[in-house]
């Protein structure tokens, strides 16, 4: 059981967001009561690299935070001799996936490290898993990072990419924000956590628009990529090589 996120409930002048140890304790029911469909798309990631794991290679989570993709993928795992690479940025994030991952059994090895995406050697991989992490790259960094993954993905390997996406023009980009944020109200975020929740992640997670994701996926070599979710402003999809 995880505790309830209050982190925004009084008011304060509010900082930058940032994965920090008040966020670690309250993050799996901040992420589950603010990602519409959050479980189902951390199940599906899961059989989605159940499809697509090779024997012999590497998965990746990354911005992995308490490790859920990593678990999930790993109960779907079929193929001979894979390993799961774990890595985030946040020390207290990387410290607590550690410990939450000892509580489950399993013949494939996790490795957790503390690292950053954009120095990680990625080698030998077939599945790239990045939940909701894409957005917190700065923007310009973003095409270096995708480019290494697909240069580092064997043939037939895939990326599965989650993204909170802006619309493509204000008008829907305010309808899907409105939808959101009734269903944070629904899930019981008041009026004051929703806006300053707001501020804090404006600067640091900066949606692109699904067009833009698709024209970067496929100028980088990405022969195909496919939306198979999506509710309000937040998609996952996958990309083949
Ligand atoms: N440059 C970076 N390098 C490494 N990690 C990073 C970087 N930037 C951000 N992070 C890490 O990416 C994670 C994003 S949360 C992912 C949820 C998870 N995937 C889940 O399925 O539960 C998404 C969210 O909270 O909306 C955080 O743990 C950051 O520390
Ligand atoms: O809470 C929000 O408004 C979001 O957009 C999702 C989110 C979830 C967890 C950390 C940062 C953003």
């Amino acid at each position: 059981m995880s505790i309830k996120d209050s982190i925004y409930a009084s008011e304060q002048q509010v900082k930058d967001f940032s994965f920090d140890q008040n966020v670690v304790e309250v993050f799996p029911d901040m992420i589950q009561r603010s990602v519409p469909g959050y479980a189902t798309i951390v199940s599906t990631m899961g059989k989605l690299a159940g499809e697509y794991a090779q024997s012999n290679s590497n998965l990746y989570d990354l911005g992995c935070s308490l490790g859920a993709v990593t678990l999930s993928m790993r109960r779907n795992i079929r193929t001979d001799n894979c390993h799961i690479i774990a890595v985030d940025n946040s020390q207290a994030m990387v410290e607590r996936c550690k410990v939450h991952l000892q509580g489950f059994k399993s013949d494939v090895p996790v490795t957790v490290t503390l690292g950053d995406i954009n120095e990680l050697e990625i080698q030998n991989a077939s599945v790239v898993a990045m939940n909701f992490t894409l957005q917190f790259i700065p923007p310009l960094q973003r095409q270096a990072v995708l480019e290494k993954i697909y240069a580092n993905l064997k043939p037939g390997g895939v990326l599965l990419l989650s993204e909170k996406i802006k619309a493509e023009n204000e008008q829907c980009d305010n309808l899907l924000i409105d939808l959101h944020h009734d269903f944070k109200r629904h899930n019981g975020y008041s009026e004051l956590e929703i806006s300053q929740k707001r501020t804090a992640i404006e600067n640091v997670m900066r949606p692109d628009t699904l067009s833009t994701h698709f024209n970067r996926l496929s100028d980088i070599g990405f022969s195909q990529t496919q939306v198979w979710y999506q509710c309000f402003n937040f998609c996952s999809m996958v990309a083949i090589k």
